[in-house]
């Protein structure tokens, strides 16, 4: 039916000429039908030309009066032009958008045409222009830049708008911001300065400082040589992050440092492919990003805190940065091409040994810290720590003063740690105390004229006549400078016990710790290893009515469990032989269940190493004799009660020595490793060296060991 076109042409989605003729024809072809055809013919002609169901062409047909028949069609071609209305609507809205978008394809084409027209290279307004120069001035390797070409025409060819705009042009930002030529100067080394720097910043550590001397004099004599990679494992608060930095400003590098505590997924050292949305590169470029240069000392901190898991190992891609052999050619996955990380000087830091993987630690040069004992960690406070607080918080030592007992104190009471990391946070806070009272003082009290005439001859006299200003008087004095400076010099604030225990509160260490602790049988003093250095643990053990079961507790690894079970086994096979069973101590072999607890039971533990302090927990119970308050004890014991060497001898020596522990029983193959013990700390102390169970509980118990008198061995 030709007569659909009177409505238009409304299949098509946008204005077209083929509309606009067909309309004028149907117009004309409509005026004509009009004027001939009767009214009630009209209707019906109509209806047959709209596509309407085939019953309402039926109940069209049926409606034999003129009116009914009229209404209907009416109804009809009111529903068809309302569809019609809809649908042009909706071409409207499509044609707007359309042509938005080609209107700004448009503009844009112009105005680069006038641009070019007009010869305008303001370079500062074309992006891609800038980035290009950017490009051409970082130096890249020519293959490399033949790369960063091939982006750069692919990004030219872009739509702003386009998807994948964005990532390609922050790709080719990161080419351009890498320094894969830019250096800093190296200056001539100078061995002397960089002790002299070495021994400003840190106090004693005589045998780092010298290693470090060294690696430094051999860069001097073969600048391009391959030094191995050095790593400082140590307990928290030792100084390795700050050696590091040291390291760089002897060498006059800049200094980096990037944080691999709690990096389990290998993307975060490589990287993740530019086929991953949001992807980045990894943590080694991005700090070369940062640093800008690319000889900058490279600290990586905490190595043995990476971990694997299903997202790969990042300890095997750190495996080929350390590698002198590899790392000239490194691989990010974001980078896509290869960047020369050999002019990098690594550092690495650890707290702990065992969790770094050994094709890992093989590549590097351990440099172990140990802990501080009490009468270091009081110099680098007095040397260190004190002028560096002080100067943090805006005071001076004529403000605030911080005697050396006073910090004793601290170190004894407060802080309990290998390092000095409390202590430095410790004497922060009295800083900060220190400071709010200065400050309250410089706010100036509005004095009227006539306190201030009144106060200000009263302190002039006292100070003539060299006396002490009272605090009350501070006030009256702040508005006048000169008093106020002269009041400071007069009496600077000094840190005493009061002011310890108001600013830190009640202390938090006690030395009759040890001795309350082992007050009853059952209780012994062991060394442990932690990550935090060495530390003194206590095991208990009590037993009760029972089927002969061992109970444990106390957050306790596999291995530790089976030295309990060890232990128990031991004493247990020597009940008899030592007449135990029938003693008037507990009875070992009838009706008993055993429980041993390790206190602070929300740290893990874990370790050979408390084998001779779980026996001597058990002699203590069964013979219900005290253990000596003064002696702590480390060694892993076998079934037949040979004493063992342990690991971190010298850690757990300084750890007995800050409790105040003064007899410490070793295994006697461990009696190399007190070498490394500082002296100042052996000259206090007994060491007691034991070969089997016997000679431990030997020197564990006043008088000797509890069962001796019985004993066949
Ligand atoms: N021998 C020292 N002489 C002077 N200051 C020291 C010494 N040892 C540590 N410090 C100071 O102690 C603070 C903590 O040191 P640093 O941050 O280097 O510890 P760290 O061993 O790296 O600890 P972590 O393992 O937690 O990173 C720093 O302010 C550092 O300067």
């Amino acid at each position: 039916m030709e007569d659909v076109d009177t409505l238009g042409c409304y299949t098509c989605t946008h204005a077209c000429t083929h509309t606009n003729m067909q309309k004028q024809k149907t117009e004309g072809r409509t005026k004509v039908l009009l004027e001939t055809v009767p009214v009630h013919k009209l209707a019906d002609i109509f209806v047959a030309s709209f596509e309407i169901s085939f019953e309402e062409q039926l109940s069209m047909l049926d409606s034999v009066d003129l009116k009914v028949r009229l209404s209907k069609a009416t109804e009809l071609v009111d529903r068809h032009l309302q569809s019609i209305r809809v649908a042009e609507k909706i071409t409207q809205k499509v044609e707007g958008q359309l042509s938005k978008s080609q209107k700004e394809f448009l503009l844009r084409q112009q105005m680069r045409a006038i641009k070019e027209e007009l010869g305008d290279n303001d370079d500062d307004e074309d992006d891609v222009a800038a980035l290009e120069r950017k490009m051409q001035s970082a130096g890249m390797p020519s293959n490399i830049w033949k790369h960063a070409q091939r982006e750069l025409r692919r990004l030219k060819k872009m739509q702003p708008q386009q998807p994948g705009y964005n990532s390609s042009r922050v790709y080719l930002e990161l080419l351009a911001d890498l320094p894969w030529q830019k250096a800093s100067e190296e200056h001539e080394l100078d061995l002397k300065a960089a002790k002299e720097h070495l021994d400003s910043d840190h106090y004693g550590l005589v045998k780092v400082k010298q290693r470090i001397i060294e690696y430094l004099a051999v860069r001097k004599l073969k600048p391009d040589a391959r030094g191995p990679v050095l790593c400082f494992v140590g307990p928290p608060g030792v100084g390795k992050t700050s050696l590091a930095s040291s390291i760089a400003a002897a060498l006059g590098r800049k200094f980096v440092r990037i944080s691999l505590g709690g990096v389990k997924d290998e993307a975060d050292i490589r990287g993740h492919r530019r086929t991953y949305i949001g992807s980045m590169p990894g943590r080694l470029i991005d700090g070369l990003k940062r640093v800008a240069v690319c000889n900058p000392v490279m600290l990586l901190d905490e190595i043995d805190k990476t971990g694997s898991d299903v997202r790969g190992d990042p300890a095997s891609a750190l495996l080929e940065v350390l590698d002198p052999e590899q790392n000239n050619a490194f691989n990010d996955h974001y980078l896509n091409v290869p960047f020369d990380l050999s002019k990098v000087v690594f550092v690495a830091t650890a707290n702990r040994l065992q969790p770094i993987p050994p094709p890992l630690l093989d590549r590097m040069e351990v440099i172990e810290l140990p802990g501080y004992t009490p009468e270091e960690k009081l110099k680098i406070a007095m040397r260190h720590l004190i002028p560096r607080v002080l100067e943090q918080h805006g005071l001076s030592s004529e403000l605030l003063q911080i005697p050396e007992a006073m910090v004793k104190h601290v170190i004894q009471r407060y802080t309990r740690e290998a390092g000095v990391r409390h202590l430095e946070r410790n004497l922060a806070a009295l800083a900060r105390a220190a400071a709010v009272r200065v400050a309250e003082q410089e706010q100036a009290v509005p004095l009227s004229k006539d306190v201030h005439r009144l106060a200000s001859p009263l302190l002039e006299n006292r100070l003539a006549d060299g006396g002490e200003v009272e605090m009350e008087v501070i006030p009256m004095a702040v508005n006048n400078h000169e008093i106020s400076s002269a009041f400071r010099i007069a009496s600077p604030l000094v840190v005493d016990e009061a002011m310890l225990e108001k600013v830190l509160g009640p202390p938090r260490f006690d030395d009759r710790e040890a001795a309350e602790r082992v007050a009853t049988p059952g209780v012994s003093v062991g060394l442990v290893w932690t990550a935090f250095g060495g530390e003194v643990q206590f095991v208990e053990a009590t037993a009760m009515v029972g089927k002969g079961e061992l109970h444990l507790t106390g957050q306790l690894g596999d291995v530790i469990k089976e030295s309990a079970q060890i232990a128990l086994t031991w004493v247990r096979a020597r009940a008899t032989d030592l007449k135990l069973a029938a003693s008037e101590g507990i009875s070992l072999l009838e009706g008993r269940d055993v429980h041993i607890h390790f206190p602070a039971g929300a740290v893990p533990k874990d370790g050979p190493s408390a084998g001779v302090t779980l026996v001597t927990a058990l002699v203590s119970l069964f013979s219900q004799q005290r253990m000596r308050a003064d002696t702590a004890m480390t060694g892993e014991m076998t079934l037949r009660g040979l004493v063992l060497p342990v690991g971190g001898v010298k850690d757990k020596i300084l750890a007995a020595h800050r409790c105040g522990v003064k007899r410490v029983i070793l295994p006697q193959r461990n009696l190399k490793d007190l070498v490394e013990v500082p002296t100042a700390v052996l000259a206090n102390m007994e060491i007691l060296l034991a070969k089997r169970m016997e000679d431990v509980l030997e020197q564990a118990f006043e008088g000797g060991c509890p069962w001796r008198q019985h004993s066949k061995l």
